[in-house]
């Protein structure tokens, strides 16, 4: 007889598997974490036992019991939990963000930190979405074999392993752990280590492991199901009533069009069910067809041999939905079992509402953000609020010309705002034609706080833009004396030899003179033939300068003079762009200001 995990005895079943997420910073070891688990389930199989599920794995209690055999004094219950549900694939934005009614869909998660490596970016992300979901956790403090001096005892318990080791090496990982502690404390957390832990209910539980050699692993699993058994059994209650769950994926599988892989995280799904779930457009309702498990690898035939088909499957569980109508499913959204008309109509009210909550139109002035998923969608646009970059549209799937069209619009009040970020999605070609044409940056990442990271940069080296932009459009200080015996031409225009003596000089200031009196607009500096932007203290160049002004009236060679600064100019030296101005160019600017307020006492008055 093939028993499903979870599936079996449905009546006697009191309580159902914890679904459990890892999470933690890229390379700590996640997915060598979760190797090893499932390995450990595989290869303590029963004959028959189904532990593979779609997107998940399960770890019969059966085999967590074997393991803590050894760990009796910390794990003293017995499990009435049939087993934890593992979901495979780490990754927290999208599994974080998979909510049922009131929180996330995971019951217990464990954050992997690398003990040499500590406290990481998605260390700290991980834990901030931990503390908003509400969700429990403990810290499985990875790769304690690279602890200078280890033995490794591959598959030990921590306690067996720690306990033989040199005095030296205990010490260095005590420290290690420390230094974990301390940053949890950094971000509100109680910590210890598993084993010196008194109230579990304050404390989170430090388990040291190596998912290499599969230390600790037994206490990592006994930690994980007798905390969830003893702290969320109201949550784990298992009801037999209409199924819910999450998408984790939709898929197309030769032969049986789209499917969906779904987590159910309550209830019973049977064949002949109808579902709601979401997609871009709207609530789909549709029947289900059929419903898969893997088949164990021993029982595989062929390739197109992979699948087991079941009549129902009970919470917790990953399961392959084929149905008709999932084309535009997408994943992330919730999944509901409705048999009447009521039903059907209160379902689809809660995936519009779902739907309307995360597909926001907020800010009319915003960044458009488009990604793969529910889930992941809501994570990035959170990751925004948190560092208050406002939207103007979310939505899911690839980047089109209309995203561009979007962004553009914001583009126009603000430069920084004109801007497409994409979670795992594709630009359409015309999209990208388009974002050429209007000018509006188009960023992809995988990764959430990466993608912020490159629009924090952007604004950034577009703000530096702007503000180089704006310095150059402005009238310069600056101050220069024609040079006796260098007068080219006395009028209309003057051109004259000069040398400046502080500020920058620029083609097209107004001048004055000593007294403020006005001068016309120089034209043009040249040197040796060759036509400057500015030129510095020091240089000897010569002018042309436009307007009603003849050498020998309003000027004489030797004078000094000095560009004639517009008051909004000068105040905005002064203010705005105070850290970027030399001293030179400060001074100048207070010899105009003297010259100024003779006539204009207000003048550049801050
Ligand atoms: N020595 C040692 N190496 C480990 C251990 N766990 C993982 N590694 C190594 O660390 C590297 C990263 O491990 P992964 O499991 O890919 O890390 P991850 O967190 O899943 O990374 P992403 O999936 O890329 O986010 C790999 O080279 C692993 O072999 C461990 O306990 N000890």
């Amino acid at each position: 007889m093939i028993k499903l995990s979870g599936t079996s005895r449905i009546e006697e079943q009191k309580l159902r598997q914890p679904i459990v997420v890892v999470m933690g910073h890229v390379d700590h070891g996640k997915t060598t974490l979760l190797d090893k688990i499932r390995g450990t389930s595989v290869a303590k199989r029963e004959p028959g036992e189904i532990t593979q599920h779609v997107g998940a794995s399960v770890v019969p209690s059966r085999v967590i019991e074997q393991l803590a055999e050894p760990l009796k004094k910390i794990i003293p219950v017995k499990l009435k939990i049939p087993g934890l549900l593992f979901i495979d694939t780490p990754g927290h934005e999208l599994f974080m963000n998979m909510r049922r009614i009131g929180g996330a869909i995971s019951d217990f998660s464990i954050l992997v930190v690398d003990i040499i490596e500590g406290f990481k970016e998605q260390t700290v992300e991980s834990l901030q979405l931990l503390r908003a979901r509400k969700v429990p956790f403990l810290v499985a403090a990875n790769k304690i074999d690279k602890i200078p001096g280890w033995k490794p005892y591959p598959n030990e318990a921590f306690i067996n392993s720690y306990a033989k080791q040199s005095q030296r090496t205990k010490e260095l990982l005590d420290e290690r752990i420390y230094h974990l502690m301390g940053e949890l404390g950094r971000y509100g957390f109680n910590s210890d280590r598993f084993d010196r832990i008194k109230d579990f209910t304050r404390t989170v539980s430090i388990v040291p492991v190596s998912a290499k050699t599969g230390e600790g692993i037994p206490e990592l699993l006994a930690m994980l199901a007798g905390l969830s058994q003893q702290y969320l059994k109201d949550r784990l209650i298992f009801t037999s009533g209409n199924a819910k769950g999450v998408v984790l994926e939709v898929k197309e599988m030769p032969g049986l069009g789209n499917t969906i892989d779904v987590i159910i995280y309550d209830g019973i799904l049977r064949k002949g069910d109808t579902i709601v779930l979401g997609s871009a457009e709207g609530p789909i309702v549709t029947k289900v067809r059929n419903l898969l498990m893997p088949k164990p690898l021993q029982e595989i035939r062929s390739p197109e041999d992979k699948f087991l088909s079941v009549d129902e499957v009970v919470a917790a569980v990953g399961v392959k939905i084929v149905a008709p109508d999932l084309d535009n499913a997408v994943a992330g959204t919730q999944l509901y079992v409705a048999n009447t008309p009521e039903e059907i109509e209160d379902a689809k009210n809660k995936i519009l509402e779902e739907l309307s909550k995360i597909k926001i139109k907020t800010d009319k002035s915003g960044v458009v953000a488009k990604a793969d998923t529910l889930g992941t969608l809501d994570a990035l646009v959170e990751a925004l609020k948190r560092n208050n970059i406002p939207v103007r549209i979310a939505d899911i799937g690839n980047i089109t010309k209309r995203d561009v069209v979007e962004a553009s619009i914001s583009k126009q009040d603000d430069e920084t705002l004109g801007v497409i970020l994409g979670f795992n999605v594709k630009v359409m070609p015309d999209a990208k034609e388009e974002a050429e044409k209007l000018n509006v940056k188009i960023m992809l990442n995988n990764i959430i706080y990466k993608l912020l990271e490159d629009y924090f940069n952007w604004k950034e080296e577009v703000k530096r833009l702007e503000k180089i932009k704006e310095m150059e459009n402005l009238v310069w200080p600056a101050k220069f004396r024609i040079i006796p015996g260098f007068v080219f031409r006395r009028s209309d225009p003057v051109i004259v030899g000069i040398e400046v003596l502080g500020g920058i000089l620029k083609p097209g200031s107004p001048l004055m003179d000593e007294a403020g009196r006005k001068l016309g607009i120089l034209q043009q500096i040249q040197d040796k033939g060759q036509s400057l932007k500015e030129a510095k203290p020091g240089m000897q160049v010569a002018i042309s300068v436009k307007g009603n002004i003849m050498v020998g009236r309003q000027i004489n060679e030797g004078d000094i003079i000095y560009t004639d600064v517009p008051d909004l100019h000068a105040r905005t030296f002064l203010t705005k762009f105070k850290g970027d101005i030399s001293d030179d160019v400060k001074m100048v600017l207070d010899e105009i200001i003297k010259i100024k307020r003779k006539s204009d006492p207000l003048y550049a008055f801050v």
